[in-house]
């Protein structure tokens, strides 16, 4: 059946919603009882909870003939924020896709809560919250509107986050929703997904349209609340930033392989940024051995490694570059992304 038709019948439920709310609700109790026969059964999943909340083993996809990576492998831990990064089209939309069910490896495996992706029981959706970018549906309502239209839909709702969210917003609960920017919209969405109180959250590119003080804000929220909650959380952002202040773990991916698997303060203390200068200015840049990637500026040479000075040193020696300092610097992640990934 074509989806704009399921789009159209929620959306034509939800108005109806709203106007049964302040009466009696015999067609609410009807709706509610068909989503909650569709979604949360009795039929709980085999899963023990020392294991992983995600595994993916061997995972290759393919779009057509073109490879966007193969045999990907990485594992969350209950309670651990990871975050994917990666350049543009290396596959992390992909990624989540599969994870989420929306689409089949070409080979490998995912599971969440120990189910195949692709075939997730309505009992263990109900513990996952989704972001994606295209936000609220039903953008006709108001702050308030919404909050009472979803809290019908999920057996352990809390409203606290969601309206903590909003009052740090500064939009009235009158506010419609079709009235507010991109990044308040955002905000309504992912305040939606906190108040269903899953297990697990998937947010694919969560600070999308904010700007910095609500970025910083919101972030140092969800990281107080994750926490707090022991919630597990898989997130993308393009703004490395955000992720460095968020995550625990990061996963880098290039085009086709995965560079590093992490803790974001194993990365940072070991992977350092070498800079001499080119005293015979013979134009080549050194590679191999424990050089990841390198650089050039004029006669400024910076190298990347995950081994120490003096490796590094001796090695850049061997390889005939002549100089007579070697700066070591810490790396913000960032820094460390570009580092590992090139610039372009
Ligand atoms: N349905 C599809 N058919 C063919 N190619 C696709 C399809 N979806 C994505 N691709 C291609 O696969 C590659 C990976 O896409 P994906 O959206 O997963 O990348 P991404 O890492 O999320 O990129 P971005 O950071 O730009 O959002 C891209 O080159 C994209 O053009």
């Amino acid at each position: 059946m074509d989806t704009r038709w399921h789009n159209n019948t929620a959306i034509f439920y939800a108005r109806k919603f709203l106007r049964t709310v302040s009466g009696p609700k015999p067609l609410l109790k009807r709706v509610l009882l068909t989503v909650q026969g569709m979604g949360l059964g009795p039929d709980i999943p085999t899963y023990n909870f020392m294991d992983p909340i995600l595994e993916c083993k061997n995972l290759t996809h393919h779009y057509g003939e073109r490879l966007i990576y193969e045999n990907l492998n990485f594992t969350i831990e209950k309670g651990k924020i990871l975050g994917l990064l990666g350049k543009n089209g290396t596959g992390k939309t992909t990624t989540i896709n599969i994870l989420t069910g929306y689409l089949r490896p070409t080979s490998g495996e995912c599971k969440v809560f120990g189910e195949h992706s692709h075939s997730i029981s309505p009992a263990t959706k109900a513990r996952i919250g989704f972001l994606i970018e295209g936000h609220i549906q039903y953008d006709f309502m108001n702050i308030h509107q919404i909050e009472t239209f979803y809290s019908q839909f999920y057996p352990n709702w809390k409203p606290e986050p969601y309206f903590e969210l909003m009052s740090k917003l500064k939009v009235g609960p009158k506010q419609k929703i079709s009235t507010m920017s991109c990044g308040q919209r955002s905000q309504v969405a992912l305040g939606l997904i906190l108040a269903q109180d899953p297990e697990f959250m998937v947010l694919d590119d969560f600070s999308m349209g904010l700007d910095p003080g609500y970025r910083r804000l919101f972030i140092e929220y969800l990281q107080e609340y994750a926490k707090a909650e022991n919630k597990t959380i898989f997130t993308t952002s393009h703004i490395i930033q955000d992720m460095e202040r968020l995550i625990d773990d990061c996963l880098i991916m290039d085009y086709n392989r995965v560079l590093v698997q992490t803790p974001v303060r194993e990365l940072l203390d070991k992977f350092k940024e070498y800079s001499f200068t080119d005293i015979n200015k013979n134009g080549d840049l050194p590679t191999g051995g424990p050089i990841q990637n390198a650089e050039r500026s004029g006669d400024l040479i910076r190298v990347f490694s995950f081994e120490n000075h003096s490796t590094v040193e001796s090695y850049i020696k061997n390889q005939g570059f002549a100089t007579d300092k070697i700066i070591e610097k810490n790396l913000t992640l960032e820094d460390a992304f570009i580092g590992l990934t090139g610039k372009y």
